[in-house]
């Protein structure tokens, strides 16, 4: 009853709604998908077996209620399920992102889902699982990592077809490919209802650093 875990670290949350917010990270390794701007390659195959009581050991080590389940893919391990339940049952808010490929139906619904949807230029959106979209609660959120003007073309068709469901639908540039004012540009000029999301952490710090 073990998972391989690449890191656990304590951070500010760059992403989501809950940005800003100090939140404690549990990468596991391993990844389905290989996307052309992956910034977490080091953890496809990186990682040591850690049992849960001891992930949680070291969870509460960092006194904060904030956890994100992140990776690699934290959806491919099969332990991951029964970790994010324990972390629930212990009255942590948990976060998970996850790549969209896998069915997120087998997660606590009180686990705040964040469904990354492929697009074009990560070479992988032949992979997404749009049944997800029916298995989303009221808080779960939706994300597009966009690299250049097809990818969001390919955000704003799919994410007109949520018509607001789930709030907030967030639109990412990938870091140092598609520049911020590009997207807010076009953004402003559809009025599209949805959060433009730069990676706070690599503007906090060194968008090389690892760990934070
Ligand atoms: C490293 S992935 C781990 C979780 C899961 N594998 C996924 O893709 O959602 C975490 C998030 O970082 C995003 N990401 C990875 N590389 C990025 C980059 N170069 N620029 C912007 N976002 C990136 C991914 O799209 C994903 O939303
Ligand atoms: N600070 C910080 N926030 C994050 N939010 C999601 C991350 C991820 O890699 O999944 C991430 C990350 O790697 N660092
Ligand atoms: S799914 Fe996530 S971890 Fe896997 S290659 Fe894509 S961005 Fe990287
Ligand atoms: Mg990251």
């Amino acid at each position: 009853m073990t998972l391989t875990v690449n890191e656990i670290f304590f951070s500010i949350q760059g992403e989501s709604s809950f940005a800003g917010r100090p939140c404690v990270f549990i990468r596991l390794t391993g990844c389905n998908l290989r996307c052309a701007y992956c910034d977490t390659r080091y953890a496809y195959y990186d990682g040591v077996a850690l049992d849960i009581p001891d992930i949680l050991q070291r969870v509460a080590d960092y006194q904060c209620p904030l956890v994100e389940v992140t990776g690699g893919e934290p959806l491919i391990q099969a332990e991951t399920p029964l970790l994010i339940g324990e972390l629930i049952e212990r009255d942590f808010t948990v976060l998970l992102e996850t790549n969209g490929t896998q069915d997120i139906s087998r997660i606590d619904d009180r686990c705040i889902r964040i469904v990354d949807v492929k697009c074009p230029t990560s070479g992988e959106a032949d992979k997404n699982d749009l049944d997800n979209f029916d298995r989303l609660s009221s808080h779960d959120e939706i994300k597009f990592v966009i690299g250049n003007r097809e990818d969001y073309e390919f955000a704003r068709t799919i994410a007109g077809r949520l018509s607001g469901r789930p709030n907030p639908v967030h639109f990412s540039p990938v870091f140092g490919r598609l520049a911020p004012d590009q997207m807010a540009a076009w953004i402003l000029e559809d009025r599209l209802n949805v959060r433009l999301q730069p990676q706070l952490h690599k503007i906090i710090w060194n968008p090389e650093q690892r760990g934070v």
